[in-house]
């Protein structure tokens, strides 16, 4: 018999079988498709994840570019802070445009709009003062920094604001806010005063020398250059230090001045060769002043004159340092310079946008002191007589600290290009400062004086 190939007739679980093979097979299907589930939904995701990331990328680039114009266009020493485009976005929006606009609008016919950094500051106080008064527009830029007492800074704002001048709080390096200012109002002078001052302390601190003296005139003269439309004319503040070891007097402008004695002249030098190339570049009109020993009232207390008056007062003893001298300049002479400079400097030649000069346009540089050098023992008898007391007085070797011996200017250029003529002496303008400081520093103790009633009847 031939094997029977026939399978034999189905069992009758036949019924079970096909479910069992029906319900394997769902099984297997259930298990196919979450497969092919699970890997498109991974795909998704991942495209998902790249997608979002891509978005996040361009909304921080939109939202932040400074972060990346900061990396790529500031040759700041500095590694890039992303608080510090945060603050900036913080600062922009804090602006008030019609409060800026009304303080740099000017009030005279062809006045100025001019842009004062530092303007908290000592010189940029008188400044500012004294163009606002004349019908310049002026706005102030200050970032109140804690190099001495900002408590004086700010009663300086509050003369300004007195007086119309508005000071906007920040950094000449946030370059963000500069482009700002410049887009609100079309400066046609910048009068750049800020600085890290000081001559000895660029030993404690030489960062902030370069930071400010460096890297934020570099901010500033970016800005100006290539978003300032027009672009301004710049008067800003160099120093007698340049001259360092130079001992040929008095000290002319084509002395040499390629022998700094402290950091603090180094930057200060620095910034009229860095001048040099944005003049040569992109046409900015460019003056630089070489201050010589600027004093006077609302003065800075890191300054000998100033500390002197303090501690004879107090009976705290005084150093001097023996045979120095110095070219002590009144700041209302200062400011009659500054004036002269901004009022006397052709505009820049650059077109806006960063674009090359049309031609060649100011490149100057001054000396703006009292050409009549007084030695520092002569200053400290002035301030005795005048407070009528003597000084504790230690007589010392003037130490190795950046100082040079004697300053004296030369000053016939600035006369010859502005009639720069200083008139005060050093008895007069002394005499000017003690005046201010009694007021000054009376008017706080009087304060104290009413705060210390006020909480004895409040506790009372
Ligand atoms: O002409 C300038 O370019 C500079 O003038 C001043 O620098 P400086 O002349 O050193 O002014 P002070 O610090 O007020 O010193 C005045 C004189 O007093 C002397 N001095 C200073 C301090 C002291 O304790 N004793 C002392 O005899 C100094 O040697 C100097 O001869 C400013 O502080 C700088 O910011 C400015 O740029």
């Amino acid at each position: 018999m031939a094997p029977s190939f026939t399978s034999p007739s189905p069992p009758d679980n036949s019924k079970a079988a096909l479910k069992q093979l029906s319900s394997y097979n769902s099984h297997l299907l259930r298990r196919v498709s979450s497969h092919k589930l699970l890997s498109i939904s991974s795909t998704l995701l991942f495209r998902t994840a790249i997608l979002l990331t891509m978005t996040l990328v361009l909304l921080f680039t939109l939202h932040y570019p400074s972060l990346l114009s900061h990396s790529l266009s500031l040759s700041s020493p500095h590694p890039t802070n992303p608080h510090r485009s945060l603050l900036s976005s913080n600062r922009l929006q804090s602006l008030n445009p019609l409060e800026i606009r009304r303080s740099a609008t000017p009030t005279r016919t062809n006045g100025l709009s001019i842009l004062v950094t530092g303007a908290a500051g000592f010189v940029g106080t008188h400044c500012s003062l004294a163009l606002k008064a004349r019908g310049d527009g002026v706005l102030g830029l200050d970032n109140f920094n804690s190099y001495y007492d900002p408590s004086l800074k700010h009663a300086r704002q509050k003369l300004l604001h007195k007086n119309g001048v508005v000071i906007v709080e920040a950094d000449i390096n946030d370059s963000q806010l500069l482009i700002k200012l410049f887009q609100l109002v079309h400066f046609t002078h910048v009068l750049h005063l800020a600085a890290q001052a000081g001559v000895r302390y660029a030993m404690k601190s030489p960062q902030s020398y370069i930071q400010s003296n460096v890297a934020g005139f570099v901010s500033l003269l970016e800005v100006a250059a290539k978003n300032a439309d027009p672009q301004p004319a710049i008067v800003w503040a160099s120093s007698s230090s340049v001259y360092g070891l130079n001992k040929v007097s008095p000290f002319s402008e084509s002395h040499r001045t390629d022998q700094p004695a402290s950091l603090y002249a180094a930057t200060k030098k620095a910034g009229e060769e860095i001048a040099h190339v944005y003049n040569h570049i992109y046409g900015l009109s460019l003056t630089g002043l070489r201050f010589f020993t600027v004093y006077g009232p609302w003065g800075r207390p890191d300054m000998a004159y100033f500390s002197f008056v303090h501690d004879i007062i107090e009976g705290k003893p005084i150093n001097i340092f023996s045979n120095a001298k110095r070219d002590f300049t009144y700041i209302d002479d200062v400011v009659m310079g500054c004036i002269g400079a901004l009022d006397s400097a052709k505009p820049s030649t650059g077109l806006p946008g960063g674009s090359k000069k049309t031609g060649p346009a100011d490149l100057r540089v001054y000396n703006l002191g009292n050409t009549s050098p007084v030695p520092v023992t002569k200053m400290v008898s002035i301030i005795e007589s005048l407070l009528g007391k003597k000084a504790k007085k230690n007589v010392v070797e003037m130490p190795s600290n950046g100082d040079v011996p004697f300053t004296h200017a030369n000053v016939s250029l600035a006369k010859r290009d502005f009639g720069y003529q200083p008139s005060t002496d050093l008895g007069t303008g002394l005499k000017q400062f003690v005046k201010w400081y009694v007021d000054y520093y009376k008017l706080e103790v009087i304060s104290k004086k009413k705060e210390k009633a006020q909480e004895k009847v409040a506790s009372s």
